[in-house]
C-alpha cells in the first residue's frame, strides 16, 4: 500500500534507496534454498491463502472461533524473505511458534470487542440466559474458525452484585467468553455518550453534538474520561487472562485507548486494532477534541486494520497532518517504531448462509413469506435503525418511485427490517420516530384496504428467517415456474447507507441469492461499494431521484444483466470469506511484531548519557561537534507552532542552551564546533558570542569566532545553475503555503517543514523532476531530498567531506599537543552527510566521499581568503610535512580531476609518532537527533534531550 510517496528519511535521490525491509534474497542459507519458498510478503500471504483454501474445506463442520477451533499457525516456511540477520530472528520466532504448537498446538487469539457475541438476560440471582447478539462484527467473527479463541466483551447488562457476576462468569466461560463488568454510570458516559454520542456519528461525517446537546464541555471530558476508565477495564480483564504467545485483537471504536493501556503494561504484547465503522478525513477527525490521544493510543497496536484503502489512508494522514508523523508504504513511524496500517475488508461465512437455504426450517420461512406477499415484487431493505442506515432516504426514494409509478403501486412492496439499537441515545429515539411517521404516511397515501406498500419491522429477526427473506424470491420462481414472466425479475435489497464501514447485509444477500438474480442496489458511501461495486447499481443515497430511478431500474433489469451482476458478486463473497480475514489480520499481525523486532536492531540505542557524561569528566581534550538545526533549535509542534505562534522561520539557538553551551566553551580542554548546513549571517548572530569554531555551509567556511571567515572551498567552483534552480525554487515558494527557501554560497535549500506535509511533498515531487528534466540536467551539483526540503548543491559539498579539513584547521590553530581523546557529535544531518559521524569511527577505514564529477571552473567567493597553510612555527607538526594542507591537496586533486582519498595515517598524526585522535576506547560518541536510522551510534529525541546533555556536562566542569 503507498499512503505516501516519499520514504520519510532524509534521501539523496541519487541514490536509490530500498523500502525498508524490502527483502534481499541471501544465496543459498538454510533458510531460503527451498525452491517453494516464498521470497516476499505477498508471495508468503499468496501461499498462505492458498493453504488456508485447502485446509478450510476440512474445517468446515469445526465449531465457530469463539467455541475453540484448530490452529492456522502450522506451516514452518513463513520466512524465508529477509536477510541474514532477519533470518536468525525469524527462524526463533517460528521456532517459539513451534514449541507453542507443541505444548498447546495453538496460538490463542483473544478478541476483545465492547460487545460479546451474546447478550445476558438475567433470570435469577446466579442464573442466566445467553441469546446471540445482532451485528456485523459478531456476524463476521462467527465465521472465524481457525484460533483457539477467547472474547471478552460487555455483556450488554448491568450486573451490581457478586453472585450475579460469578454466575454470569461461568455461564459465558461455556462460550469461550470473559465478561467485562461496567457499572450503569460508565455505561451511560463511555458507550451511550462518547462512542455513540460522540464518535459514531463523527466516524460516519454527522459532525459533533452541538454544545446544547453536550450540555458542556465538561460533559465532553467527562465521557472521555469515561471512555478512557472503560478501556482501561477492558485491558485490565485482558491482562488477568493474557498468556505468551497470545495474540490480542482489538475491535472498533469503542477501545480505541485499549491498544496503548495493554503496551504500557506489557509491551510484548502483540496487540492488533482493526475499526469496523469508516475512518474519516482528517478533516473531520481534527475536530474531535481529544483527536491527538486516540490516535496516538490506536498507534501503539502493532497492526492497524480498516474495511478499505480509503479509510486507511484518512487515518495516516490524520497522523501526518495531526501529529506531524511520518506516512510510510508501510504506515506510520514515530522515532523509528512502525505502526503497520493496511486495508482487511472483511467477509461472511457464506457457507453458513448457503446451507441454511438447504434447512427445512428456512423452506417453511420461504413458503410463508410467498403467501404472505404473492403476485407482488419484493424489495427488501435490512439496517439497524441507525440514523448512518439512511433510512428515512430509502423509504422517501421509494415513495418518490410510487409516485411517478402509479401502475407499480399495488406490485410492489417494500420489507424494510429495522432493528432497534442504541435506544437509550436521543439520536435514535428521535429516529424511530420519525420513520415511523415517514412510513404511516407512505402507506396511508398508496396503501389499500388490503395491502400497504411498506412493511416497516421494528424488530430483529433470527438468522434462518432473515435467511428467508434474503433468499425469498429464488422461493417463489421454483414454486411458481409457470409464472417466470412474472416473478423472475423478482427482488431487489435496497442498501442506502450514508455512511457504512462494510455493510454485511449486503453480503449476505448476495449470498443467498446464490445463482438467481436479484439485483442489489447500493451506496456508495458504503465500503462494500468498494467490493460489490461492479456487480451492484451504485446510488448516492441523498440524491432521492437518483435512488428512485435506480429502484425502477433494477425492477426492469433484463435476466441476462441481473445474471452477469450477480455473478460478479457472488463470487467475491463466496472468496473473500470472514475467515480469510480473520486469518489474514492475525497471521499479518503475527509477521509484524517479528519485523518490528528486526527494525528495532536496526535502530540504533538511545544515547547513554551518563556513560557520555563520565567519558566526558575522565577526557582531557575534548572535541564537540553540534549541528544547528533541530539539535541546538527550540523544538516545534506538528504545525509549526511555539508557544501558540506561528514560529518565525529563522533558526533560533534554543535559550536553554545559552548558559550550558557558554560553559563549555569556555572551558579550555573543551573545543566547540557548530557544523551546520546554514550560511555565515545564521551562525553570526546565534553563535558570535561564544568561544567557538563555525563551520557553515556544510563546512564550506569556517571561523574561529575571534577571527575571520576562511573558505575551505575549491576556488573554482561552477556555480552557473544557481539562477535557474532559484527561479523554480520561487515558482514553488510562491505556490506552496509556508514554504519558503534559502540561497547560500554553495547551495539552494528550499523548505518545506512549516507547510502542510502532505502538499509539501507533492509539490516536493513535481519540482525535481521539474529540476531533474531542465535546469540541472547537466550541471555538477547533487540534489538531497530531506524530510521536509530540497537542497541543491555544488558537486562535494558535504560534512563528511569538510570534517578532515576543519579538523587539520582546529589542531593547527590552536597549537594542539595532545591527542583528542573524546568526541561528541551531535547532529540532525541529511543522510548524505552523515560520513560525519563514520569519520571518527576508530574501526572504519576512511573513505572520504567521491567527487568524482566536479566541474572546476572561473572563480569561486574570492572575497573570502582561503584556508592558511600550516607554518613551520606551529607547534603541531603533521607527521608528514604539511607542505600542504588538506584543502590544498584537495584542491590540486580536483584540478588534476582525481580523486582524494585521504588515509587515516594521513590525518590522525599530530607529533612524531603520536596521533591527533585517540578514541581507542569508549570515549566517541556519534548521536542522530529525531532520526529513527542512522549511522550514528546513538539516538537523541529532540533537542530537549540535547539540552539535557550539554547541561549535564556543563555542570560536571563546574563539580570538577
Ligand atoms: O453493538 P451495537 O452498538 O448495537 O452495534 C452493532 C455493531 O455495529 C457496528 O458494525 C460495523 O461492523 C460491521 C462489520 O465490520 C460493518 O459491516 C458495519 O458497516 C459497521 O457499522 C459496530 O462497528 C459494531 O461494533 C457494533 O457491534
Ligand atoms: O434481524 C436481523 C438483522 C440483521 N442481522 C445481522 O446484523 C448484521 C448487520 O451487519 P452490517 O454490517 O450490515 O451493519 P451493522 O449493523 O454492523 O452496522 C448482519 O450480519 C445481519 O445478518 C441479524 O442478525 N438479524
Amino acid at each position: 500500500m503507498n499512503f505516501n510517496s516519499f520514504q520519510d528519511q532524509d534521501i539523496c535521490i541519487l541514490q536509490n534507496k530500498p523500502p525498508l525491509l524490502q527483502t534481499k534474497r541471501v544465496p543459498g542459507n538454510k533458510y531460503n534454498s527451498s525452491p517453494g519458498t516464498p521470497r516476499t510478503r505477498l508471495e508468503r500471504l499468496l501461499r498462505e491463502r492458498e493453504l488456508r483454501k485447502n485446509r478450510s474445506a476440512q474445517l468446515n463442520d469445526v465449531e465457530p472461533a469463539f467455541s475453540g477451533s484448530d490452529s492456522c499457525f502450522s506451516d514452518g516456511e513463513n520466512w524465508s524473505v529477509l536477510d541474514e540477520e532477519e533470518f536468525i530472528a525469524a527462524a526463533r520466532a517460528l521456532s517459539d511458534s513451534a514449541e507453542r504448537q507443541e505444548g498447546r498446538s495453538k496460538q490463542r487469539l483473544l478478541v476483545v470487542a465492547n460487545r460479546l457475541p451474546v447478550s445476558a438476560i438475567r433470570r435469577g440471582d446466579d442464573s442466566w440466559q445467553l441469546e446471540m447478539s445482532v451485528g456485523g462484527l459478531v456476524s463476521a467473527l462467527l465465521g472465524v474458525k481457525e484460533f483457539e479463541a477467547r472474547w471478552i466483551g460487555w455483556a450488554g447488562v448491568n450486573v451490581p452484585d457478586d453472585i450475579g457476576q460469578k454466575a454470569l462468569t461461568t455461564a459465558l466461560a461455556e462460550k469461550r467468553c470473559i465478561p467485562v463488568f461496567l457499572d450503569e454510570e460508565i455505561v451511560h458516559q463511555y458507550y451511550n455518550g462518547y462512542c455513540n454520542n460522540i464518535l459514531w456519528p463523527l466516524f460516519h461525517y454527522l459532525g459533533l453534538p452541538q454544545e446544547d446537546r453536550l450540555a458542556t464541555t465538561r460533559s465532553f471530558q467527562s465521557q472521555f474520561d469515561a471512555y478512557k476508565k472503560a478501556n482501561q477495564l477492558f485491558a485490565d480483564v485482558v491482562n488477568n487472562i493474557y498468556e505468551e504467545g497470545d495474540v490480542v485483537w482489538c475491535h472498533d471504536y469503542h477501545l480505541m485507548f485499549l491498544p496503548k493501556c495493554l503496551k504500557d503494561y506489557n509491551s510484548n504484547i502483540k496487540v492488533g486494532w482493526f475499526l469496523h465503522t469508516p475512518f474519516p478525513s482528517s478533516e473531520i477527525h481534527r475536530m474531535l477534541p481529544s483527536r491527538s490521544e486516540l490516535l496516538r493510543s490506536v498507534l501503539a497496536a502493532d497492526l492497524v486494520g480498516f474495511h478499505t484503502y480509503d479509510y486507511a489512508r484518512h487515518f495516516v494522514s490524520a497522523c501526518t497532518r495531526i501529529l506531524g508523523l511520518e506516512g510510510t508504504p508501510e504506515g506510520v513511524e514515530d522515532q523509528g517504531r512502525l505502526t503497520r496500517v493496511a486495508a482487511f475488508p472483511i467477509g461472511i461465512d457464506s457457507d453458513r448462509f448457503i446451507r441454511a437455504l438447504e434447512l427445512p426450517q428456512v423452506k417453511d420461512h420461504i413458503k410463508e413469506l410467498q403467501d404472505r406477499f404473492a403476485g407482488r415484487k419484493v424489495m427488501l431493505g435490512v439496517d439497524r435503525l441507525d440514523m448512518i442506515k439512511g433510512i428515512p432516504q430509502k423509504i422517501l426514494a421509494f415513495e418518490k418511485y410510487l409516485e411517478e409509478n402509479p401502475n407499480w403501486r399495488d406490485k410492489v412492496v417494500l420489507i424494510q427490517i429495522a432493528v432497534p439499537t442504541r435506544t437509550d441515545v436521543p439520536d435514535y429515539q428521535r429516529l424511530t420516530s420519525q420513520v415511523h411517521e415517514i412510513v404511516g404516511r407512505i402507506n396511508g397515501r398508496f396503501g389499500s384496504l388490503t395491502t400497504v406498500p411498506i412493511h416497516h419491522l421494528d424488530r430483529s429477526l433470527e438468522f434462518h428467517a432473515l435467511c428467508a427473506l434474503y433468499a425469498v424470491t429464488e422461493a417463489w420462481r421454483l414454486i411458481i415456474p409457470c409464472l417466470p414472466g412474472i416473478f423472475s425479475c423478482l427482488d431487489v435489497a435496497l442498501v442506502t447507507s450514508l455512511r457504512d464501514g462494510m455493510n454485511l447485509v449486503s453480503y449476505e444477500f448476495v449470498a443467498c441469492q446464490d445463482s438467481k438474480k436479484g439485483v442489489l442496489i447500493l451506496s456508495e458511501f458504503a465500503g462494500a461499494a468498494q467490493s460489490l461495486g461492479a456487480g451492484a447499481v451504485l446510488v448516492n443515497p441523498w440524491n432521492i431521484t437518483e435512488v428512485a430511478a435506480s429502484i425502477g431500474y433494477a425492477l426492469n433489469m433484463p435476466a441476462d444483466e441481473r445474471e452477469k451482476r450477480h455473478h460478479h458478486n457472488f463470487m467475491h463473497v463466496t472468496t473473500h470469506t470472514s475467515q480469510e480475514w480473520a486469518a489474514t489480520f492475525v497471521s499479518e499481525l503475527n509477521d509484524t511484531t517479528v519485523e518490528a523486532q528486526l527494525r528495532t536492531r536496526q535502530v540504533p540505542p538511545l544515547l547513554p548519557i551518563k556513560a557520555a557524561v563520565d567519558s566526558f569528566l575522565q577526557s582531557k581534550n575534548r572535541l564537540l561537534i553540534l549541528g544547528f538545526n533541530a539539535a541546538l533549535t527550540a523544538p516545534m509542534d506538528s504545525l509549526g507552532r511555539r508557544g501558540g505562534h506561528i514560529r518565525e522561520m529563522e533558526l533560533k539557538l534554543h535559550p536553554d542552551l545559552e548558559g550550558p553551551l557558554k560553559k563549555l566553551c569556555d572551558d579550555p580542554m573543551t573545543t566547540v564546533v557548530v557544523l551546520s548546513g546554514s550560511d555565515r549571517s545564521a551562525l553570526d548572530e546565534n553563535f558570535g558570542e561564544y568561544n567557538m569554531w563555525l563551520a557553515a555551509e556544510n563546512g564550506m567556511f569556517l571561523r574561529l569566532t575571534a577571527g575571520e571567515w576562511m573558505t575551505t572551498m575549491p576556488e573554482n567552483l561552477n556555480m552557473d545553475w544557481v539562477d535557474s534552480v532559484k527561479h523554480v525554487f520561487e515558482y514553488f515558494t510562491e505556490r506552496t503555503p509556508r514554504s519558503h527557501f534559502e540561497v547560500r554560497e554553495t547551495s539552494i535549500v528550499w523548505n518545506y517543514k512549516y507547510a502542510d506535509l502532505e502538499f509539501g511533498r507533492l509539490q516536493a515531487r513535481d519540482m525535481l523532476q521539474h529540476l531533474w528534466s531542465g535546469p540541472i540536467s547537466n550541471a555538477s551539483v547533487d540534489v538531497v531530498q530531506g524530510g521536509r526540503s530540497v537542497e541543491v548543491r555544488a558537486v562535494g559539498v558535504t560534512k563528511g567531506a569538510a570534517i578532515d579539513r576543519i579538523l587539520g584547521e582546529i589542531v593547527h590553530n590552536t597549537g594542539m599537543k595532545a591527542p583528542i581523546d573524546y568526541v561528541l557529535c551531535i547532529g540532525h544531518f541529511l543522510q548524505k552527510d552523515e560520513d560525519v559521524y563514520t569519520f571518527f569511527e576508530p574501526e572504519l577505514p576512511f573513505e572520504s566521499p567521491p567527487v568524482t564529477r566536479l566541474k572546476v571552473a572561473d572563480h569561486f567567493r574570492t572575497s573570502v581568503p582561503q584556508l592558511p597553510t600550516g607554518g613551520s612555527e606551529s607547534k603541531v607538526h603533521f607527521k608528514k610535512q604539511r607542505s600542504l594542507s588538506s584543502i590544498e591537496r584537495k584542491v590540486t586533486n580536483y584540478l588534476a580531476g582525481g580523486i582524494w582519498r585521504p588515509t587515516k595515517h594521513d590525518r590522525m598524526i599530530v607529533n612524531e609518532g603520536s596521533s591527533v585522535l585517540d578514541l581507542k576506547g569508549d570515549n566517541y560518541f556519534s548521536c542522530a537527533v529525531s532520526r529513527k536510522r542512522s549511522h550514528a551510534r546513538y539516538l537523541l529525541g529532540s533537542s530537549s534531550d540535547v539540552v539535557l546533555l550539554l547541561k549535564e556536562l556543563a555542570e560536571c566542569l563546574l563539580t570538577r
